[in-house]
């Protein structure tokens, strides 16, 4: 019969194998007296072994609690509120630091401002390109629409003088741009505005017209270190940082600028204009125009709520790190937080990071169910959120992870359905159910919560949350409750609960 050896721990034939056995065997002439003696001092060094390993295992456990930090991500759609659901949690755990980078936002808080500004612009070259339309334009074969040639004869002169007398915001724009991400920066091209051209404006908006966006890991804050360090108070008003030190600072084109802004901002033919083209500029992000007066100041620092109201597009994915006290040590006080870019093309760059999440918090901004997205027009907002929604709670990998879900922008759908916009018009479901928030908000909560018990793959608490996370107290609230329903879940997990 032929034997196989079935591997080293085959004890049929260890002893006969192993060259110690021998000499570890207890003699045989061994008395009672001795043996007991020997099985005596064998158990007290066992007992030592096992004291020491329990002491190797503790710090091990002690290791894993230290470097083993909580992971939460931020989802959603660009413009869904992610980093400025981060700035809250940087606002909530280190204030200081976060009112220290008031300098950096001065720059953003002014791009806003000046893109709002051209939006407006445009649409008045536009406008005015219709009153004396061009031999081509005269044969284009672009359908005319009712107001054609009717446009033009709204913008007086007085207009069309303060149109020309904006038009050095171009060089604002280019100057702070350059201040963000400097000629040569990966971020240049990312950056970068396209130009003021005679495109129709529908093209503009579309396609052509980039957004202010800045690399998640690059250093754009960096550029405003000088400004940083100069800021002497950084709890206060910030009233003793002087941004007049600098002559090339764009924020005296911005000052020399402001009044004609105003005029533009307030004129009611420019507003009916707005109107008439269905551009809410008051719901887009960045918007900044209802404060004029106060941020082209020329000493005007951004306040805590102006920083969160600033808009710059997340390009990447970032890693922020945070310190929480926790109660007790039982889990670390170490928490990462990762910010992604939601632009549909820069989605693909998620997966990596849904491995070994604690929590997702997923942004839905249910604002967006009367528009489409930037980057591809014939997505409706809400419709895009709803999938996203399906395709995150649906991820095996993160099936683990504890769901918190903001229904965001709430303040921007309260005043729509406020104003008499329809939901039912773009949520073909919701029929003719009553358009307020109460009625609507209810109705995407129920239908969101049914999409996470449909599809995700164990079963799993939803903890869903009607936001506004530009508003720091209330959100302050949110995230708290949010940090401790992370802890919690770590504490079951280390089963020390
Ligand atoms: N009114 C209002 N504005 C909000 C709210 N949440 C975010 N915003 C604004 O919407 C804009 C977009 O928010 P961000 O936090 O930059 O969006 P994001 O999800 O990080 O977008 P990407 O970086 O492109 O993925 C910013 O100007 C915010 O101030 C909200 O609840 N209400
Ligand atoms: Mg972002």
């Amino acid at each position: 019969m032929v034997r196989f050896r079935r591997g080293p721990f085959d004890r049929s034939h260890r002893d006969e194998e192993d060259p110690f056995a021998h000499m570890l065997a207890p003699p045989s002439s061994e008395s009672l007296e001795e043996r007991e003696r020997r099985l005596s001092a064998e158990t007290e060094a066992q007992k030592r072994s096992d004291a020491i390993d329990e002491e190797i295992n503790k710090q091990r456990m002690a290791e894993r609690r230290e470097t083993k930090h909580l992971r939460i991500l931020l989802l959603g759609q660009s413009e869904s509120g992610k980093s400025t659901t981060l700035k809250n949690f940087q606002l909530m755990n280190s204030p200081k630091a976060f009112r220290n980078e008031r300098a950096s936002w001065r720059a953003v808080v002014q791009l806003n401002v000046v893109r709002s500004i051209r939006l407006i612009l445009n649409l008045m070259s536009e406008v005015n390109g219709r009153a004396t339309p061009t031999p081509a334009m005269a044969h284009s074969s672009r359908p005319e629409t009712p107001d054609f040639y009717g446009d033009h004869s709204v913008l007086g002169p007085e207009l069309l003088k303060l149109k020309m007398r904006l038009a050095p915001l171009q060089q604002v724009e280019e100057a702070l741009l350059k201040k963000l991400s400097p000629p040569g920066s990966a971020d240049f091209e990312a950056t970068h505005l396209a130009p003021v051209t005679n495109l129709p404006y529908s093209v503009r908006t579309g396609k052509f017209v980039r957004e202010i966006a800045v690399h998640s890991n690059s250093q754009w804050k960096g550029a405003f270190t000088r400004l940083v360090t100069s800021v002497r108070t950084s709890m206060g008003s910030g009233a003793d940082v002087d941004f007049t030190e600098d002559p090339n600072d764009p924020g005296y084109i911005l000052n020399a600028c402001a009044a004609d802004m105003i005029t533009l901002w307030n004129d009611p033919v420019i507003r009916s204009l707005l109107v008439a083209h269905n551009l809410r500029l008051e719901d887009k992000a960045g918007f900044f125009l209802d404060s004029l007066e106060r941020v082209t100041a020329l000493r005007y620092v951004p306040s805590d709520d102006d920083i969160l109201r600033a808009r710059l597009k997340t390009l990447g994915v970032s890693e922020h790190r945070f310190k929480f006290k926790n109660t007790g040590n039982m889990v670390s006080n170490d928490w990462r937080i990762f910010d992604v870019g939601g632009a549909r093309s820069l989605r693909a760059a998620w997966a990596p990071y849904f491995d070994n999440m604690d929590a997702i918090i997923f942004l839905a901004p249910i604002s967006g169910f009367d528009e489409v997205l930037t980057e591809d027009a014939s997505i409706n907002r809400l419709e895009d959120s709803v999938l996203l929604w399906k395709a995150t709670v649906s991820n095996p990998l993160l099936k683990t992870a504890q769901t918190v879900l903001f229904l965001n922008k709430t303040d921007i759908f309260k005043a729509k359905l406020d104003a008499g916009i329809r939901f039912g018009q773009y949520v073909v479901s919701y029929a003719d159910r009553a358009n307020d928030y109460e009625t609507a908000s209810a109705y995407l909560r129920k239908k969101f919560a049914g999409i996470h018990k449909q599809h995700s793959p164990l079963p799993r608490m939803l903890y869903c949350h009607l936001t506004a996370v530009t508003d720091v107290q209330s959100t302050q609230h949110v995230l708290a409750n949010v940090k401790d329903i992370v802890l919690r879940q770590a504490l079951e997990n280390t089963k020390l609960v």
